[in-house]
């Protein structure tokens, strides 16, 4: 059953179309991604679905409510990740989750959150000594707070160094695995394909593709990079030349070429016959990454 639906959504700012009839259906216990470049009209659109910004055309229903006219019911199901500077630098951690819990008609037990969320040592620490991965853990603790259906996470894990970001994946899934519906708003590749079930691929105001990660790579499945140092100079039209071979770049002293088929041996065999040697081979299989520039002819950080 979906619980967030929408349904031709169009913003304007101003001249601006920033999201531009985009539909899509969330369905109850996804982590359902929004993954685009900058300024494709990602936090737009989930502001809409909370009922933050006022849309243009289109519908949307989260929990069967329309966030436009009945936000109060709203926001009892639905919890949102808090921006930094939305909390006062002076309050403790305690005092914040007790001041949210006070908002919600059947709160969760906040300790208990704090706990999970590897807290509960800083409950009296003020938010401005928090650092930058327990601030985003306090965020996401007062998302919870309220027992919401749906949480809504938009770019969680920027600024987090590697094993935070982790830490972080790792606890969105369990927020998942106690029934919460995530709507994860991010540009990290690596983070969509492993946390999402389903990812909605906004460029320009558009839904370019709606898939799951394994079912986005298949699109451009088929396609694979070979990469290697080359032992000595080598014309590119001796690869280029090659059927299975589609693309050569050089990448520093690298070689790296793109192509289908039997790639591998078309290429090792083309050195072999011009006395050159390929070292550090490597081949690397298609990556989300490659589905998304396949989608919208640019990487995504372009
Ligand atoms: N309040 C506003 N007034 C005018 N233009 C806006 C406003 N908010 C966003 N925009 C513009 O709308 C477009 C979409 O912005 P949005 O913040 O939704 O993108 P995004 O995909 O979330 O980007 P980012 O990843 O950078 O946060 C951008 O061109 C942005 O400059």
């Amino acid at each position: 059953m979906a619980i967030i639906e929408v349904d031709g959504l169009v913003k304007r700012y101003g001249d601006h179309t920033a999201v531009d009839g985009v539909s899509f259906a969330v369905e109850h216990g996804e982590i359902f991604g929004i993954l685009g470049p900058n300024g494709a009209g990602k936090t737009t659109t989930v502001e809409c679905i909370e009922g933050l910004r006022t849309r243009d055309e289109g519908t949307i229903r989260v929990c069967g409510i329309d966030p436009q006219r009945d936000n109060g019911e709203l926001r009892q199901m639905l919890g949102s990740q808090l921006q930094e500077s939305e909390l006062p630098d002076k309050l403790q951690v305690g005092e914040a989750m007790e001041l949210y819990s006070s908002f919600y008609r059947n709160p969760a037990d906040w300790h208990e959150l704090i706990d999970m969320l590897n807290l509960a040592e800083k409950i009296d620490t003020q938010f401005r000594h928090l650092s930058g991965g327990q601030k985003q853990r306090l965020s996401i603790a007062l998302a919870l707070v309220g027992n919401p259906r749906v949480a809504v996470l938009d770019e969680l894990t920027t600024g987090l160094d590697p094993q935070a970001r982790r830490d972080t994946w790792d606890l969105i899934e369990g927020i998942r695995d106690r029934g919460v519906t995530i709507l994860l708003v991010t540009h990290f590749m690596a983070e969509a394909e492993r946390l999402c079930d389903k990812l909605a691929v906004i460029d320009s105001g558009r839904l370019v593709a709606l898939d799951s990660p394994a079912g986005l790579v298949a699109r451009v499945d088929g396609r694979q990079r070979v990469r290697f140092r080359p032992s000595a100079p080598l014309d590119h039209a001796v690869l280029t030349a090659l059927p299975e071979v589609t693309s050569v770049e050089r990448a520093g002293g690298q070689l790296v070429v793109t192509g289908r088929g039997n790639l591998l041996l078309a290429v090792t065999t083309a050195l072999a016959r011009n006395q050159v040697v390929a070292a550090d081979l490597r081949v690397e299989q298609t990556s989300l990454d490659d589905a998304f520039v396949a989608l919208t002819g640019r990487p995504i950080d372009a």
